[in-house]
């Protein structure tokens, strides 16, 4: 097997003069190529921890843990080495990064003049090429202002600017939120092609857990900061096993659950129980233990759950609706 692209181990993140905990010990690893996706409520962690692999926690925040770049440390000091060229990141409001002064195709120039050593006729060529990969067209955007440009077409461009220095990873943040069904789609099926061309690792930040699971093949659902259930998507798909999970799921509007039934999540999303599971105030399921015995992830590498009403058994699989009684995963 390749070596990891990105290993985070035992990610801790606590406000300094709040003594709040944001991130608690979170691990995984991304290889060249996944599709991740980091999905849960607003206020989960999921920016906190895209900051920490950017190297931009503020510093009134205390970290613990490590997180490795092709097995180098990313930190504060060293994050210039990787940031906007090896790592991309498109921030949700991603509309702000565009100039209204300069044209698309200045932008960008400015960006792969920057970084490269490529002639200004190159540049122009591997713009337009990039442009066209992601299905716009090319010289009329090369040459029109952001404000000209739909939000679809703009989402498209900053795909376009983030991955035209090739990155080894890019980082989306809810890049998606703002755009139709329709649009969005589109966007996360152009992005699953991107990665399948560059061999690119993504993470996608959402929280939007049925979208993410059509186009991740990895999952991670995060509620206060830890990891629920974490795994490849097809096992999740099959067998959603954590309460937070199926709850997310059963949020989804269809045909068969209009919005008048689909299930709310009871309780608050910021609503975190630090002395045991983090979601045990707000699940239907929680029992004494949940609220005052911590929780870690349990199963097997391609499927784990933290949850202390989920037990393990080694060649077992089920699925379940309810949690009521202990599962196997
Ligand atoms: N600068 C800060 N100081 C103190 N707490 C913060 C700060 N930034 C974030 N937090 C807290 O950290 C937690 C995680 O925030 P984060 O922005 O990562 O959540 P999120 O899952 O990305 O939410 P959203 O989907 O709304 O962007 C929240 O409880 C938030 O209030």
């Amino acid at each position: 097997m390749n070596d990891p692209l990105l290993e985070m181990k035992e990610l801790s993140i606590v406000v300094k003069h709040t003594n709040q905990t944001i991130i608690q010990s979170l691990s995984f690893t991304i290889y060249s190529g996944d599709m991740v996706g980091i999905v849960g409520e607003s206020g989960s962690g999921k920016s906190v921890t895209a900051q920490a692999i950017l190297g931009s926690i503020p510093t009134s925040f205390n970290m613990g843990g490590s997180i490795l770049f092709e097995g180098e440390y990313i930190s504060f000091q060293k994050k210039n080495k990787f940031i906007g060229t090896e790592i991309c990141y498109i921030p949700q409001d991603y509309s702000n990064g565009f100039s209204p002064f300069f044209k698309i195709g200045s932008q960008m120039n400015e960006q792969l003049a920057t970084h490269t050593s490529l002639s200004k006729k190159q540049r122009k060529k591997r713009i337009l090429d990039m442009l066209e990969r992601v299905q716009l067209p090319a010289e009329k955007v090369y040459s029109s202002y952001h404000f000209e440009l739909s939000g679809g077409q703009l989402q498209r461009v900053v795909i376009a600017s983030a991955m035209i220095l090739n990155p080894k990873l890019l980082i989306c943040d809810e890049i998606t939120t703002a755009l139709d069904p329709k649009n969005a789609d589109q966007i996360m099926q152009l992005l699953k092609d991107l990665q399948t061309q560059y061999n690119t690792a993504i993470i996608f930040i959402s929280h939007q857990l049925h979208h993410v699971m059509n186009y991740c093949d990895q999952l991670a659902v995060m509620y206060g900061g830890e990891w629920m259930e974490y795994g490849l998507t097809t096992k999740i798909k099959k067998n959603p096993t954590h309460p937070y999970t199926q709850l997310l799921l059963n949020t989804i509007p269809t045909i068969k659950a209009d919005a008048e039934h689909l299930q709310l999540i009871p309780g608050e999303p910021g609503e975190v129980n630090r002395e045991g599971c983090p979601f045990a105030t707000r699940c239907p399921y929680c029992e004494p233990v949940c609220l005052h015995s911590h929780v870690t992830l349990k199963g097997t590498p391609l499927h784990q759950v933290a949850c202390h009403l989920v037990t393990t058994k080694e060649g077992e699989g089920t699925t379940s609706d309810s949690i009521k009684s202990p599962v196997y995963i």
